[in-house]
């Protein structure tokens, strides 16, 4: 089921159209939006939530049109903002308190649930330090508490890894995973580098200029690739000499540092591999299939550099 769904979405501002004809389905589970700085990620993020009207076309939040319905639209949906945004003379267990009360929990719950959020972000030691003190891996967990405390249907965070050392953002990657696959919270996530979101999104959305690039599984961005890579033991060379064994065969195989990577159009190709090798006398030590990596997707061409063959 789709938690989000645009049909034609466009958002002029004075000097720049930051969503231009944008129409795009964001389904349950985990989502990225990948776009580079200024692609309109966080205009659509405001669009849908009701802070900003669209110039055109228009939008559904789990049903609802932010643009007539945006408090009914909050209610039922968290926000993460892109920027430092929280209180520094606050400590995160008044604010996630606060933040759950105005959004309509009785004190006692608002309470229970402020100690059950801040301790799944792993803030439940410094909960009571002013947030002003806190480094920045802290205030994105405090940032991410306050937009699940009350338990929206979905939530949406806008580059929640940005500033971050690789640590806090393996950290943060793991929990918007648990969010979305453990607490059934749907994740649209944005971010600008298209590697970091692999691991813990179902579904990728690229946007660029405001437009829809491409949208697709995860899995099938990063599927196999029908090629293999095959490495061998033996004197030096003894790779090339397996290529061009391999090409004499009529199998398509080129070099790829010191291994051959072979395409397998057909399940023989792995026999004639092992025949190979064995004829030439030298040890198999693995053949591994390939991945593409979803910035190999978008940075490189998909087809084998030409010639196919191993020299
Ligand atoms: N309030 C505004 N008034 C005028 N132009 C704006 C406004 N907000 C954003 N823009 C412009 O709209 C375009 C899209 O910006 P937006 O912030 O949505 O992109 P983004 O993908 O979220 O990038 P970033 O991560 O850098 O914020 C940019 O060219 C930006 O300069």
């Amino acid at each position: 089921m789709a938690v989000v769904e645009t049909q034609g979405l466009i958002m002029q501002y004075p000097r720049v159209r930051a969503l231009d004809n944008l129409t795009l389905v964001i389904p349950e589970g985990v989502t990225g939006v990948v776009g580079v700085n200024g692609a309109g990620k966080s205009t659509l993020i405001k669009v849908l939530l009701g802070l900003l009207r669209p110039t055109g076309g228009g939008a559904r939040v789990l049903g609802l049109d932010p643009a007539t319905h945006g408090a009914q639209v909050r209610e039922r949906v968290g926000y993460m903002p892109e920027h430092d945004c929280l209180p520094a003379d606050v400590s995160a267990a008044e604010f996630v308190m606060h933040m759950a009360m105005m959004s309509g929990l009785p004190k006692d719950a608002a309470r229970e649930r402020t100690s059950e959020v801040l301790r799944h972000v792993g803030l439940a030691e410094e909960r009571h330090r002013l947030m002003g003190g806190y480094s920045t891996g802290m205030k994105q967990r405090a940032k991410l508490a306050q937009a699940i405390v009350h338990s929206p249907a979905l939530v949406l965070l806008d580059e929640p890894t940005n500033g971050l050392d690789p640590r806090s953002r393996d950290d943060m990657l793991s929990l918007i995973d648990r969010i979305g696959h453990d607490f059934g919270i749907s994740v649209a996530v944005t971010s600008h580098l298209l590697g970091e979101l692999e691991r813990s999104a179902d579904y990728i959305i690229v946007i660029d200029g405001g437009r829809l690039l491409r949208a697709s599984q995860t899995t099938e961005l990063t599927h196999t690739t029908g090629n293999v890579v095959v490495e061998v033991l033996g004197p030096l060379g003894c790779d090339r000499q397996v290529g061009q064994a391999l090409v004499e065969r009529g199998v398509t195989a080129w070099p790829s540092g010191s291994r051959i990577e072979v395409r397998v159009d057909r399940p023989e190709t792995l026999d004639v591999i092992r025949d190979v090798v064995v004829e030439l006398g030298l040890g198999l030590v693995r053949i591994q299939e390939v991945h593409h990596t979803l910035e190999e997707v978008f940075d490189r061409p998909a087809e084998p550099p030409t010639p196919a063959v191993a020299r």
